[in-house]
This record gives C-alpha cells, sequence and structure tokens, in this order.
C-alpha cells in the first residue's frame, strides 16, 4: 500500500519514523508527502525516503493508495471531497471538519459513488463502541465530554488558575478551538451530533495530562470513561493516543467509523 501523508508536523513526523522506519505497518510505505514548507518537506522527504509534492493536488494525481491528513482541519474541508473522488481511501485526523452536517453527507455519497472510504480512527479518546451499540437500536439520550488540559496545551488559558474556557455543543467547541477538541466531533459522529453533545474545555495548571471524560446515558444505562492522556513530547496540544490510533487503524486497515 502506497501512502501519501500531509502534514509533516507531530503527528505526521512520528507516522514517518513508524511506517517507514519501524515498518509498523505490513505491506505499508509512505511515498509521497506534502506539505506547506517546501525546504523542511524536502529534507523530511529524504530522511525518509518519500517524495516532496508541494501541492495537494498533485498528490491526489499521484499513484499512492490512501492519503492521510495530519495538517489541520482546512485541509480536510478543502481536499477531501477530490481525494475520495480521486478513487484513493483517506484517513483523517482533524475530524473536526465533519462538524458540518452537510459536508458529512457529500462525503458519504461520493464513497458510494466512488468506491473509496473514509477512515477516521478514534484519536485521543474511547469507549466509542459502546455509543455506536447503545444507538443501534435504543436511545441514546445524553453524551457529554470534559476536557481538562494543562494550560500549555490551550490557547488563550491563564498559566496560574484553573479556567473553564468553554462550555457549549460539539459545534461550537471545534469552532472555537479547532486544533483542541476534534476528540468532540468524532464523538459526536459515533453518538448524537455535533449540536447535541455537550463540551467543556478546562484549563488546569494542577494537570500534566491531557484528561477527556466522556459520559453518556440512554435506554442502555450509563457511561463514564475517562482517558488520562500522556502529551506527544513536542506538541502537549496533541495526546500520544490520536497518533496511536491512527497507527491501529491502518493496521487493521479499518477504523471505528467507516464511510463508504
Ligand atoms: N482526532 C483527534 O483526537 C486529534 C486530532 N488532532 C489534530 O491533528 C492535526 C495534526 O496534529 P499535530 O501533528 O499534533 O499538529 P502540528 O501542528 O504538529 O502539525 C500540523 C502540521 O500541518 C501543517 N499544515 C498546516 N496547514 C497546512 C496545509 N494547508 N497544507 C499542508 N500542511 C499544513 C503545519 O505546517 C504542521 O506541520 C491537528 O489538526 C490536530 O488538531 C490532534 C490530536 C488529537
Ligand atoms: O490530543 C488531544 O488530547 C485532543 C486534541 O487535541 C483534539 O481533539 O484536537
Amino acid at each position: 500500500m502506497k501512502i501519501g501523508l500531509i502534514g509533516y508536523g507531530n503527528i505526521g513526523r512520528f507516522l514517518l519514523q513508524s511506517i517507514n522506519h519501524n515498518h509498523l505497518i505490513k505491506d505499508g510505505k509512505i511515498t509521497a508527502i506534502s506539505g506547506r514548507n517546501p525546504e523542511l518537506g524536502q529534507k523530511i522527504a529524504d530522511e525518509y525516503d518519500a517524495e516532496y509534492i508541494q501541492e495537494v493536488n498533485q498528490l491526489i494525481e499521484s499513484d499512492v493508495d490512501l492519503v492521510i491528513e495530519a495538517a489541520t482541519v482546512e485541509v480536510v474541508k478543502k481536499h477531501a471531497a477530490a481525494i475520495l473522488k480521486s478513487g484513493k481511501d483517506f484517513l483523517v485526523i482533524s475530524v473536526g471538519a465533519l462538524a458540518d452536517q452537510s459536508f458529512y453527507e457529500q462525503l458519504h455519497l461520493i464513497c458510494e459513488k466512488f468506491g473509496t472510504k473514509l477512515l477516521l480512527p478514534s484519536g485521543a479518546i474511547g469507549g466509542l463502541d459502546i455509543l455506536k451499540a447503545a444507538k443501534s437500536i435504543g436511545q441514546l439520550e445524553t453524551v457529554s465530554i470534559t476536557t481538562r488540559k494543562p494550560p500549555k496545551a490551550l490557547p488563550g488559558a491563564p498559566l496560574d488558575q484553573e479556567t473553564v474556557l468553554f462550555s457549549g455543543c460539539a459545534e461550537d467547541a471545534i469552532q472555537k478551538f479547532p486544533q483542541n477538541i476534534n476528540v468532540s466531533i468524532i464523538l459526536s459522529l459515533a453518538g448524537i451530533g455535533p449540536a447535541k453533545t455537550a463540551v467543556t474545555i478546562i484549563a488546569d495548571p494542577k494537570v500534566d495530562k491531557n484528561n477527556h471524560t466522556i459520559e453518556a446515558s440512554g435506554s442502555f444505562g450509563k457511561l463514564s470513561v475517562k482517558v488520562e492522556n500522556d502529551p506527544m513530547p513536542e506538541n502537549p496540544k496533541t495526546s500520544y493516543l490520536a497518533v496511536l490510533s491512527v497507527i491501529s487503524a491502518l493496521q487493521s486497515k479499518d477504523a471505528l467509523i467507516q464511510m463508504g
């Protein structure tokens, strides 16, 4: 499997190391990378024996079988449709892009028509299988996520006191924190949607991990899951579990939610 990668930041670099150097994906190799900084891109491409392609449009025309996005919500919004129409599967980590229901449905139709898959790994959270089961024929009534991170992991957070930065629905949370609360959107997709999923974001100088607590209730009973994530060494905003979920999705060529 030839893989194209968009973004060579924290997650992208970890994937290059895991896949191209440590051979963690059987028969898989990142053969092309695309990103905004050509000088750095070429250097990283050389280091990992890949081709540097500046424009995503050219990556779409290349011979890769699967594209991984490890960049931003905006990149997904801009390129998802064209990637899936080109016959390539698309694995998205900035799942916040799918908060817009009409965009999500549009991609679903493209996947059906072009026989491609949108792969959405569980990212920095878990427990989504329970939500999916709970709503299969039962009633899933409430779903919430409380994210508690160190101030340095959240934009605009005061450094010295516990502060609630956001309280509202996932749809609004991802607008305000597009780099920090993608987890609320994968949770919404597995559960009751971004308008009904409750989100609280707390900056807490007393914690050193990225904590996510998910609570849900419905005809199945009640759910409570807390994950205390170690941050990535080079980007405290991102939890290590997020990149592990990408590796896991690639290893099984599967993901929690698949369209198409
Ligand atoms: N689903 C989840 O649970 C999680 C999702 N994320 C999301 O994953 C994404 C990547 O995270 P990190 O690697 O930690 O971030 P990062 O900031 O270390 O790397 C992102 C890279 O994307 C590049 N980039 C920005 N705009 C681009 C464009 N238009 N075209 C190509 N490259 C572009 C940047 O230059 C940077 O190198 C972020 O959107 C982050 O919010 C992060 C953690 C958990
Ligand atoms: O990595 C995390 O803990 C969560 C995160 O940044 C996101 O969902 O965007």
